[in-house]
């Protein structure tokens, strides 16, 4: 059996790389990043670490593409493979969208009618339905129908913290132990390929939801509180009590939109548990995360169903409370990374542009002006943050 990976990142050499091949996968690795390209043919094994208790993983039988350099030999890949993962940033898809339609129709066209699916391994809802619009963007309405047929784009929800490596080898990979892997089964085209370490769930809504609500705006709610008060690492600033406390916080309005939401599918106190269980990870003295990359794009995060917004309306249209999180959407907006080219777009914007026009452009909240309003306020109440600091 083989995979193609598109990313070989932090998650996708970290996590998917490990659960494909502990499933007998040799995995195509496929990216722009030359020095990684370059070192997985050589090698063709890496290894992964759990950064506690220690232990070490070793992938082997995987080699790399350069997609920029080699299309052509994606395409090829494409065309006999069993599976095709992707674990390369939500804005990446629609760049990589033309070569997966291009490797599909080649597949289709060569007779091979063996069903595939495609997965993204992505931090946002709908991410393989997404990719699946910007692919057909680029399909030919003959080659349509039979890629109805034999591919399926089920969505997936992949949870595992990888921080930014450090490390002298660039494949090595240094992870936390917890990992979680559930792809929604309704959408799937080959259900014969079942993963060991993956959930398949009925309908994957609430189990998205519930990781992004919780894993991600946790602890971007550290990044971003951590952030203003001066921290540059997650450790450093969960062990301020006023982080904690305004965690715990955004968690527990999360934890009732989610209850109130998905009451057949979680208990109250299973969530607590699970958000207890992300607040222990999110303090593993073990793994060392940079705010700045658990902050990084600010702009995407602000998204109108992204993980402040989104339930930040939904808990408004329910009449329950968002305040914590409201102030952290205030925070987002005094989040300048200098190496991070949204945050110094966004730093841009509020010189350039009237802060209400900023707000409505960057969250989409052009026909709810009380929002507005209030994340107006709250960005200024930020400011008392800095002072405190
Ligand atoms: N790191 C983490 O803890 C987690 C990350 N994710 C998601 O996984 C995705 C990747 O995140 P990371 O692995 O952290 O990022 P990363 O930056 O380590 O990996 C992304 C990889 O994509 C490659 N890439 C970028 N543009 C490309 C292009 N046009 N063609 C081919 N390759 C390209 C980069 O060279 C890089 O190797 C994101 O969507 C993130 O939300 C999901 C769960 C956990
Ligand atoms: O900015 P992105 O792509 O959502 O990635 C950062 C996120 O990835 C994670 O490490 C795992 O989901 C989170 O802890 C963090 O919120």
């Amino acid at each position: 059996m083989r995979a193609v990976h598109f990313g070989a990142g932090n998650i996708g050499r970290g996590f998917i790389g490990e659960t494909l091949a502990d499933n007998g996968f040799g995995i195509d690795f496929v990216d722009v990043n030359e020095t990684i390209i370059d070192e997985l043919n050589k090698r063709g094994e890496y290894d992964i670490e759990l950064a506690a208790p220690g232990k070490k993983i070793h992938v082997s039988n995987v080699d790399g593409i350069n997609n920029a350099k080699n299309p052509e030999k994606v395409v090829e890949a494409i065309k006999t493979t069993d599976m095709v993962t992707t674990a390369i940033g939500p804005k990446i898809l629609a760049i990589i969208a033309p070569l997966i339609a291009q490797g599909l129709t080649e597949r289709v066209k060569s007779g091979n009618t063996k069903p595939l699916d495609v997965i993204a391994c992505e931090n946002m809802i709908g991410g393989s339905e997404h990719l699946k619009e910007e692919v057909y963007k680029h399909l030919d309405d003959d080659v349509k129908p039979e890629i109805d047929k034999y591919i399926g784009f089920p969505n997936a929800a992949v949870d595992r913290i990888v921080p930014i490596q450090h490390n002298e080898d660039p494949l090595f990979v240094s992870v936390e132990d917890f990992k979680e892997w559930v792809i929604d089964e309704s959408q799937m085209k080959n259900k014969d390929i079942k993963l060991k370490g993956v959930d398949y769930a009925p309908d994957l809504e609430p189990y998205i939801e519930r990781k992004l609500f919780s894993v991600n705006t946790g602890h971007a709610t550290v990044a971003y509180t951590g952030k203003n008060l001066g921290y540059s690492t997650i450790g450093d600033a969960i062990k301020d009590p006023f982080v904690l406390k305004q965690v715990k916080r955004v968690l527990s309005e999360t934890r009732s939109l989610l209850y109130h939401k998905w009451n057949k599918e979680f208990t109250e106190e299973s969530l607590e548990e699970y958000h207890n269980k992300i607040l222990s990870r999110f303090q593993n003295p073990y793994i060392s995360d940079d705010i700045a990359r658990v902050g990084r794009t600010p702009i995407r995060k602000l998204g109108y169903n992204e993980r402040f917004i989104r339930p930040i309306r939904e808990l408004k249209e329910r009449g329950l409370d968002y305040s914590a999180l409201m102030e952290t959407v205030g925070r987002i907006y005094h989040f300048d990374e200098p190496k991070d080219k949204e945050s110094v777009k966004l730093m841009q914007m509020l010189k350039d542009e009237d802060l209400k026009d900023v707000i409505v452009e960057t969250t989409g909240l052009k026909d709810d002006p009380e929002l507005v309003e209030e994340i107006i306020k709250s960005y200024h109440a930020a400011d008392k943050d800095e002072k405190k600091a």
